[in-house]
């Protein structure tokens, strides 16, 4: 049962979507495992097109405490499986999350970025790191240090992102949206 709905998404204009978010302490209250658990099963509710439909919910990959107007430094993250089947490629909730060394190489998707908490479309390319390595601690308070490329390390910096007050379209350069260095890796 989805418990987050559309209506508790805070939308840009809101303060806190500008804040940057306090460190989560260990162990979790549990108040913070049950937001942990609330963002998760949003996530895993929006990418069931049945589901997604029924609550009237905008499909996700991730979903940041301060988009539910909690200032803290927590994210859900659901990289969906690949088509051709197989398993998703990160999935977890990350707790005072670090970018802790990345590529020079830009990664940007094709189709460009969207956001709950953003109402409008706003096109152009969002440049980021194609990879990264990440320190996080999990809901259990053990930290992990992965990296990840692609799809899942712009996914995880959208997020990562959102705890420190930034949008995705404060990365696009709105004179030229469509423009990227051109050793940036573009990719659906
Ligand atoms: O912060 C999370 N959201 O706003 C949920 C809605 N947006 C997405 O799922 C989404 C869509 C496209 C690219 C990226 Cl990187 C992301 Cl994250
Ligand atoms: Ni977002």
């Amino acid at each position: 049962m989805v418990l987050i709905l559309m209506k508790d998404i805070v939308r840009d204009g809101d303060p806190v979507l500008r804040q940057e978010a306090a460190q989560v302490s260990f162990p979790l209250s549990e108040e913070d495992q049950k937001l942990a658990d609330d963002m998760m099963e949003y996530l895993v509710v929006s990418q069931d097109p049945e589901q997604c439909e029924k609550y009237g919910l905008r499909a996700g990959v991730g979903l940041a405490a301060p988009q539910v107007g909690v200032s803290k430094m927590m994210a859900a993250v659901l990289v969906p499986a690949p088509e051709d089947g197989g398993k998703s490629p990160f999935t977890d909730v990350i707790i005072n999350p670090v970018i802790i060394s990345h590529s020079v190489q830009a990664g940007a998707l094709t189709e460009g970025e969207g956001c709950l908490s953003v109402d409008k479309d706003v096109p152009g390319f969002v440049p980021r790191h194609d990879r990264i390595t990440l320190r996080y601690q999990d809901t259990t308070g053990e930290t992990h240090k992965i990296r990840l490329k692609h799809y899942p390390a712009i996914v995880c910096q959208h997020e990562i992102d959102h705890l420190h007050g930034v949008l995705f379209y404060d990365h696009i350069d709105h004179e030229h949206p469509f423009e990227v260095s051109d050793d940036t890796v573009l990719f659906e």
